[in-house]
């Protein structure tokens, strides 16, 4: 048998060697869709022979896609890269490329990000004549990309009733007009927008048929990962592809359906059975991926909603570590006992920081995690998103917050002076900018207090109004605490009614982000411990806290942040969920009706399901929220897991200096499944080295890499790595007996052999 075959069960391999028809594998998180779908390319290149460039494989995240491609080039070899593999937009955007002729297009059209689209509806809201308070680019926005996922044209909009009755209603009657300027305007531009990507590929195969038909000729295969999250949009694509070979596999799981809000449609599974009547439709049942207790709490999760299709995953891995459950006094310490559970938890069992993630619901919750990660040095990557403090508008408040205490710092100057839009162009900023280095010996300051001497009236008007409300802020910062100042500049200069009101994801993301800054400020300035509670001690604090930029680091060993959305297919070996608070998680949003919750719950489980061999789910009972210490209460879904599954942990802070926590680490090194109660008896279960006569550790300064050592309890070996940055210096030795171990140097006992 092809030994790739040999590692599947017996419905996995009927996916994968039945090559010829539709097929379609709705089956539970875990349960190897990804792989049979990652075989199923490999068999037919290999056992059929097939070309891969006649091969077109859909995923959800260009990650996802390239791991695939990894995968499948250790079966076939560098034929693999020949592959069509990747995301709907960057498959369509390629196919595009070739025949965006015919649509009038240029062959080197741009294409705009998701920001260059909404700076363009801007323009087109103005020169309309129309306010941008009623008609806001990014409601705008997504209004347009909205009909275009449901492939409705600005023609049709503008025709249909249906259409201008929902818009006379929210009073903004002019979007259709709106629509089609910007698609005019985008196609004068030789520009396509992402929605466009699918958009046209759906006008061109519908335009010309013998554009369609050669690429239904050319891909004889087509598979689809993740389908419960396409929409309208991409499934006919796929549908007209796969009109004359018939050949289409997808896969997905409906109880994994977690992007409802932005058009996928959970209906397409429905309709996939009517699309193709000679479906071949495969159960997996068996779950690979984690332990039993894991896999019981999914399913008893799952069995809350209504609608889900029926599904029975079981398997035949250990019952593992019951699911953890930690309880916090505020998140800061939420923050900080996962970091110490990460650092006790890698000494333990002697796993490697990528083997963790800590997933949330919302992004700004990474901001207590990062300071509590970056405290204890254990090194992190955010997945989807930058860190918290490198995120746009956090770096716009603190740029206002620096600039109050230091007003000749031009780079945070240039970030503010026309932010929020205060009429204060380029041109005047280059003029400020100069006039500081001509007339006023290089001060940006007083420059701001005299415009009137080098600019126009009204640009001169507009940078007086600037420089009186930064005085404000110049004076507060002198008698009130860094709280007080970080909210009257959040307020004051309308950042923070600009992102309130914008009701769109992203802009609700902004506008949680600024408000975890105000959180993080009052933390700071209710903090017992910190006697210095001014702007300029906190911003020494930020600074401090950023210095290293993790995100330039490329070494791969490193923790995962990450939200649950951006956490879909992938899996770890223990997985932190935070925040499983009410309103939290589920999201306050998501309280308003059945199929919201449902939504919520189907998330809960993706997060759920994500962790191999151990699950820790964190709450808090308090946290700031909009700066005011908030008291919450532990989320519904808690009580979904079965208590048998559950238990509740007693994990404390760890800090550098408590020695037991580490003690604890090595002496389950040699025992790792009995669960010791006292020291003694953790003590008891190591077979502790006989040390040579007279063992008297080294200093770990001398420590080098190639030395051999001798450790009291793991005897000899050889140092591999040494990590001596910050407080927690360790070694890595590879010891004769017990192989590869990473040791704290503050604990461990080494002694150099010379
Ligand atoms: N027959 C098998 N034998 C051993 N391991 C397997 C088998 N099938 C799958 N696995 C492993 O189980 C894990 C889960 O597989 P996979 O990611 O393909 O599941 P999935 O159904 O795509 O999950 P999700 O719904 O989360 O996307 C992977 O680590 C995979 O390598
Ligand atoms: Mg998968």
């Amino acid at each position: 048998m092809l030994n790739y075959l040999e590692g599947l069960n017996e419905p996995q391999r009927e996916g994968v060697v039945n090559t010829e028809g539709p097929c379609m594998i709705i089956a539970g998180a875990g349960s190897g869709k990804t792989r049979v779908l990652t075989m199923r390319i490999a068999h037919l290149i290999k056992a059929h022979g097939v070309d891969p460039f006649s091969i077109m494989a859909l995923t959800f995240t260009n990650k996802a896609a390239s791991e695939m491609r990894e995968r499948i080039e250790k079966e076939v070899g560098q034929e693999a890269r020949n592959l069509w593999m990747g995301t709907f937009h960057s498959i369509f955007a390629r196919i595009l490329r070739f025949e965006c002729d015919k649509l009038g297009y240029p062959k080197d059209f741009t294409i705009y990000d998701t920001d260059d689209s909404k700076q363009l509806v801007k323009q087109i809201v103005k020169e309309m004549g129309l306010d941008d308070k009623i008609y806001k680019p990014n409601v705008v926005f997504n209004r347009i990309s909205g009909a275009k996922n449901k492939l409705v044209s600005w023609k049709e909009y503008i025709s249909n009733p249906l259409f201008k009755a929902d818009d006379e209603s929210a009073r903004k009657p002019r979007l259709g007009e709106i629509y089609k300027t910007y698609v005019q305007r985008c196609f004068k531009a030789g520009a396509m927008d992402f929605d466009d990507l699918l958009f046209n590929t759906n006008v061109l195969f519908k335009e010309h048929p013998d554009v369609l038909h050669k690429y239904q000729h050319r891909f004889r295969y087509i598979l689809v990962d993740e389908f419960q999250d396409t929409n309208v949009s991409q499934y006919l694509i796929t549908k007209k592809l796969a009109g004359v070979h018939g050949n289409i596999c997808v896969v997905g799981d409906d109880a994994q359906s977690i992007y409802a809000f932005r058009g996928a449609e959970i209906e397409n599974i429905l309709n996939f059975e009517k699309d193709f009547p000679d479906l071949r439709t495969i159960k997996l049942e068996q779950n690979y991926r984690s332990t039993q207790h894991i896999v019981d709490a999914a399913n008893g999760i799952i069995r809350n909603n209504t609608g889900q299709l029926p599904k029975n995953v079981w398997t035949a891995n250990p019952q593992g570590e019951s699911i953890e459950l930690i309880q916090a006094a505020s998140d800061t310490e939420e923050g900080r006992l996962v970091a110490s559970a990460i650092f006790e938890e890698k000494m333990r069992k002697q796993w490697r920081s990528q083997d963790f993630a800590v997933l949330y619901r919302t992004n700004s919750q990474s901001r207590s995690l990062e300071e509590a990660l970056r405290r204890m040095n254990i090194k992190y990557k955010i997945v989807g998103g930058l860190s918290f403090y490198q995120r746009k508008e956090i770096k716009d408040v603190l740029a206002y917050l620096r600039f109050a205490i230091n007003p000749q710092d031009e780079q945070s100057f240039r970030r503010i002076i026309n932010l929020p839009k205060r009429g204060i162009g380029p041109t005047s900023v280059d003029k400020i900018i100069m006039a500081a280095g001509t007339r006023y010996d290089g001060s940006i300051w007083e420059a701001v207090c005299r415009p009137a001497e080098y600019l126009p009236a009204r640009a001169a008007n507009a940078v007086l109004g600037f420089k009186d409300m930064v005085e404000a802020f110049r004076y507060d910062a002198t008698r009130k605490d860094a709280y007080e100042v970080t909210r009257r500049v959040a307020k004051d200069t309308g950042i923070i009614k600009m992102l309130y009101e914008d009701k769109t994801v992203e802009g609700l993301t902004r506008y949680e982000n600024v408000q975890e800054l105000i959180n993080a400020v009052k933390e700071f300035t209710d903090n017992p411990e910190v006697e210095d509670k001014s702007l300029t001690a906190f911003l020494q604090e930020v600074s401090l806290l950023t210095g290293v930029d993790q995100d330039k680091d490329d070494d791969p060993d490193k923790v995962t942040l990450m939200t649950v959305h951006m956490a879909k297919g992938l899996e770890f070996k223990h997985v932190f969920l935070v925040g499983m608070e009410e309103d939290l998680f589920p999201s306050q949003m998501m309280l308003g009706s059945r199929k919201d919750l449902e939504e919520e719950r189907r998330l809960f489980y993706v997060a759920v399901t994500r962790a191999q061999s151990k699950l820790t789910l964190t709450f808090a009972l308090s946290r700031y929220r909009f700066g005011r210490l908030t008291y919450g209460e532990r989320s519904r879904f808690l009580d979904e897991i079965g208590p048998e599954h559950m238990n509740l942990s007693s994990r404390k802070v760890h800090t550098s200096t408590t020695k037991p926590a580490s003690e604890l680490s090595f002496a389950r090194i040699s025992a790792p499944t009995k669960k010791p109660t006292t020291l003694g008896a953790r003590m008891a279960g190591a077979k502790p080295h006989k040390p040579s006569e007279g063992f008297a550790p080294s200093d770990p300064s001398k420590l080098a890499v190639g030395q051999k050592v001798e450790h009291q309890k793991f005897g000899f070996g050889t140092v591999e790595a040494l990590d001596m940055d910050g407080m927690n210096k360790r070694a890595k030795v590879a010891f004769d007996k017990v192989g590869s171990k990473t040791l704290l140097l503050s604990f461990a006992k080494l002694r150099i052999l010379d």
